[in-house]
C-alpha cells in the first residue's frame, strides 16, 4: 500500500514538473473570437496562425479520431475533457482520415508525456509535423459556455500578427477532402458504391468486415454514366465537412439513385444530402452536436441509443415520402429518416462510431439486408 502511494506521489510529481517545464518553454498564443473575446494560451502545436469556426466536443476520449475525421475541416476543435494528449498518438491504422483535418486544437490541459502501449508519438510532435496550431487555454469551460450562449463563431489562433476571420462554410470543403480517384476495398459478390464526401475510415472497415466489396468514388463522380467501369448494388453516402448545400453534384447523384430505386444509406453529411436530394431542407444548429454520448430516441418507441456525433448542420424538413426515424433526446432535433416504402435511409449520427459506442452498428446490417433484398438474393 505504502509503495503504491509513493509511486503515485512520484508520478504526480513528475507530471507537475513536466507540466511546469512545458509552460516555461512554450510560446504564448491567442484564440480570438469574432465577437472580440480573447483567450490567451500556451502553444503546443505548429506556430502559425489559422482561421476557422470554433466548435466544442464534449467527448472524453477520441482526440486522434476527431482530429483526423475529415468532417472537422475548417473547424477549430475545442476538447472539453480537461486532459488531452495523455495517451499519445496511435498508428495511422487507427486514424479516421489520412492526416489531421481540424484547422486547430484548443484544450484545457495538454499532457506532454503520453502513456499507452499503442502510442507512437506525443500529440505535440504530431501537430507540429502536420502543421496544425494548438493552444492550452485552461478555461475551456468558459469558452464552451460562451459558445453555447452565443452560438459557434468564427475564430483565429494567432501568435504575433492578426489574420482575417474566414467562414469555412462558404467553401466547397467536400471537394477538398474527397478522394480524387476511384479506390477499391475488400472483396465480395456484392458491391457498395461509397460516395466519399470525406468518409471516416471506419465506414469502409465496417462494410468490408461484412464481406462486401467497396468502391470508393469522388463526391462528384457520375455513378450513372453509361461508361461506368463497375456495377454496384447499393450506395453509401458518407459524412463530410461543411454546409451540405455546397455539395450539389452529390445531391444530383442521389436524385438519380432514388429514381433507379438503388438502396441508399446516408451517414451524417450523407443524411443531410439525402434529405436535400429528396426535397427536404437543412439548417445550421446554434452550436452543433459533438460528443460520444448523444442520446437518440427511436421515433415512436421507448428505445434510446447512445451515439457518436460531430455535426453543425441538421435536417429541418424531412422530405415527403420519408418519415422521421431518430430524434435527439437533448434538443428534439432530427437524427435520422427512412423512406416509407423504398430502401433509402439515413442517420445524422455515426453508426461506425470510432470513437464511441457501437450501439447502432446494426444499421450497416440493415443496409446490407436491403441491398440483398433488392438484388433478389434474400439471406
Ligand atoms: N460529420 C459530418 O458528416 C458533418 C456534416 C456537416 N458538415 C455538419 O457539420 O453538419
Amino acid at each position: 500500500m505504502m509503495l503504491q502511494i509513493d509511486t503515485a506521489n512520484k508520478l504526480l510529481k513528475d507530471v507537475v514538473e513536466e507540466s511546469l517545464a512545458f509552460s516555461a518553454t512554450t510560446r504564448k498564443g491567442v484564440l480570438l473570437l469574432e465577437d472580440g473575446t480573447r483567450f490567451e494560451g500556451l502553444s503546443f502545436g505548429y506556430e502559425q496562425a489559422t482561421a476557422g469556426e470554433v466548435v466544442f466536443c464534449t467527448g472524453m476520449v477520441g482526440y486522434p479520431e476527431a482530429l483526423t475525421d475529415p468532417s472537422y475541416t475548417g473547424e477549430i476543435l475545442t476538447m472539453t475533457y480537461p486532459i488531452i494528449g495523455n495517451y499519445g498518438v496511435p498508428n495511422a491504422e487507427r486514424w479516421e482520415g489520412d492526416r489531421i483535418h481540424a484547422a486547430g486544437l484548443i484544450v484545457s490541459n495538454y499532457i506532454p508525456t503520453p502513456s499507452h502501449f499503442e502510442s507512437t508519438m506525443d500529440l505535440s510532435t504530431w501537430l507540429k509535423r502536420e502543421k496544425i496550431p494548438a493552444l492550452e487555454i485552461k478555461d475551456t469551460r468558459l469558452l464552451t459556455q460562451h459558445i453555447r450562449k452565443h452560438g459557434t463563431m468564427l475564430a483565429t489562433i494567432i501568435f504575433d500578427e492578426d489574420i482575417p476571420f474566414h467562414n469555412p462554410y462558404v467553401d466547397n470543403l467536400v471537394a477538398r477532402v474527397s478522394t480524387s480517384e476511384v479506390r477499391e476495398h475488400g472483396s465480395g459478390e456484392t458491391t457498395i458504391a461509397l460516395i466519399d464526401c470525406g468518409a471516416k475510415h471506419n465506414i469502409i472497415r465496417s462494410l468490408v468486415a461484412r464481406g462486401v466489396r467497396v468502391v470508393e468514388v469522388p463526391w462528384d463522380y457520375d455513378l450513372f454514366a453509361d461508361d461506368r467501369p463497375f456495377d454496384f448494388d447499393g450506395i453509401l453516402v458518407s459524412n463530410g465537412p461543411g454546409d451540405p448545400k455546397m455539395a450539389e453534384k452529390t445531391i444530383q447523384t442521389l436524385r438519380a439513385a432514388m429514381e433507379h430505386e438503388i438502396p441508399i444509406m446516408g451517414i451524417c453529411l450523407g443524411h443531410q444530402l439525402l434529405a436535400l436530394a429528396a426535397g427536404g431542407d437543412t439548417y445550421k444548429l446554434k452550436f452543433g452536436h459533438r460528443s460520444q454520448n448523444q442520446p437518440c430516441l427511436l421515433a415512436g418507441e421507448k428505445r434510446c441509443y447512445i451515439t457518436t456525433q460531430n455535426h453543425g448542420f441538421a435536417v429541418g424538413t424531412v422530405p415527403e415520402g420519408f418519415e422521421p426515424w431518430f430524434i435527439n433526446a437533448n434538443d428534439n432535433t432530427n437524427e435520422g429518416m427512412r423512406h416509407r416504402s423504398l430502401p433509402f435511409f439515413s442517420v445524422q449520427f455515426h453508426p461506425e462510431s470510432t470513437p464511441g459506442p457501437m450501439d447502432t452498428e446494426w444499421l450497416f446490417d440493415l443496409f446490407l439486408e436491403k441491398v440483398y433484398e433488392a438484388k433478389g438474393a434474400l439471406i
